[in-house]
């Protein structure tokens, strides 16, 4: 199947609003609406294509910043790699030079616009966090513990989940409102590791395990705004997870890791083949670091998920 490099703009205003425009009649996926750009032509960089585009759709003059996400996405008669870079300085006033239609629209509104699927991974990539903390086993005291998912919260993790294997049903409930409590109050989101019980009681949201999300056939509800997250190995565990309605899941090992010895990673071409196939935001899990963050956004991950590298802010 045919592969086409498409590079694409999120245009923001002095406002913080993005620029939309709508694919005209005629297109492929017209209709939906789209970040401005288009196809890269042989031997041009990312940033020439992009600008070039800007010009002949808006008539505006940009200059390209930087790396939002590479999205790769298997269409019906293509493989598309949606790179999409950051503009925020441009003259010139946007018009939709070849008839579409524009709209200015404030970041949280993006998800109500109706867009080709390799969209949703990256307005994921512009409201969702980069970084998803997993906790570790309880080993010392509940304080010391604690200590260390205040200090999670306090470089900068807002997506935790709570996973704390073997310990009594007590302890783990006591342990989950006092997360909760703390993430709350840190304006993070806190998922209990397949607890939906307790997640709904709680309010919070739940991180399903791959096992438990193949045994189930709908979305469990949960408080308003919780969110449904899953771990996913395979092809058929990503379809499933977006059956269902999966906010976002983890796909991995992608590196070979502590927690899973003599287990290889799957790297990133095979993260890649997996992603292309589904829309969801994916965290690459097994062996990151922060300072794979840059490299998980051009293969299309939402960010990373890790214990050792996130949990009591980034050391290593
Ligand atoms: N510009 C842009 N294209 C996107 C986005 N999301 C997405 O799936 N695409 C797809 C739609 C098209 O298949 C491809 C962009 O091609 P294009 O707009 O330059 O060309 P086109 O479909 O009109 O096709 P053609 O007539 O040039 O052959 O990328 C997006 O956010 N921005």
């Amino acid at each position: 199947m045919k592969q086409v490099d498409v590079v694409a703009g999120v245009i923001t205003d002095a406002r913080g609003r993005i620029l939309l425009a709508r694919r005209t009649e005629g297109r492929d996926l017209a209709g939906l609406w789209e970040f401005p750009g288009g196809k890269r032509e042989q031997g041009e960089t990312p940033e020439a294509a992009l600008a070039r585009e800007l010009h002949e759709e808006l008539g505006i003059e940009a200059r390209v910043d930087g790396h939002l996400i590479t999205v790769p996405q298997a269409y019906a008669d293509k493989r598309l790699r949606l790179d999409v870079r950051r503009v925020s300085r441009w003259t010139g006033i946007p018009r939709g030079l070849e008839g579409q239609a524009l709209a200015w629209v404030p970041p949280h509104k993006l998800p109500s616009y109706a867009m080709p699927p390799a969209d949703i991974p990256v307005v994921a990539a512009l409201l969702q966090p980069d970084r998803y903390a997993i906790s570790p086993d309880l080993v010392s005291s509940r304080s010391a513990w604690l200590s260390t998912l205040d200090a999670t919260l306090a470089s900068g993790v807002a997506r935790i989940q709570l996973r704390l294997p073997g310990l009594s049903p007590d302890l783990h409930r006591q342990l989950a409102i006092a997360a909760a409590e703390r993430c709350r109050s840190a304006n993070a989101g806190l998922l209990l590791n397949a607890d939906i019980a307790l997640a709904r009681e709680l309010g919070t949201g739940v991180h399903l395990r791959a096992a438990q999300l193949a045994g189930l056939a709908e979305r469990p509800a949960l408080a308003g705004g919780a969110a449904l997250a899953a771990s996913c190995h395979t092809a058929e565990d990503l379809a499933h997870a977006a059956r269902l309605g999966c906010d976002f899941v983890v796909l991995g090992p992608v590196k070979p890791t502590a927690t899973h010895p003599g287990e290889p990673g799957i790297g990133w071409d095979a993260f890649v083949r997996l992603r292309e196939n589904v829309s969801l935001p994916i965290y690459a899990l097994g062996g990151l670091a922060p300072t794979d963050l840059e490299d998980a956004r051009h293969h299309g991950a939402q960010g990373i998920a890790a214990i050792r590298s996130l949990w009591g802010g980034a050391r290593r």
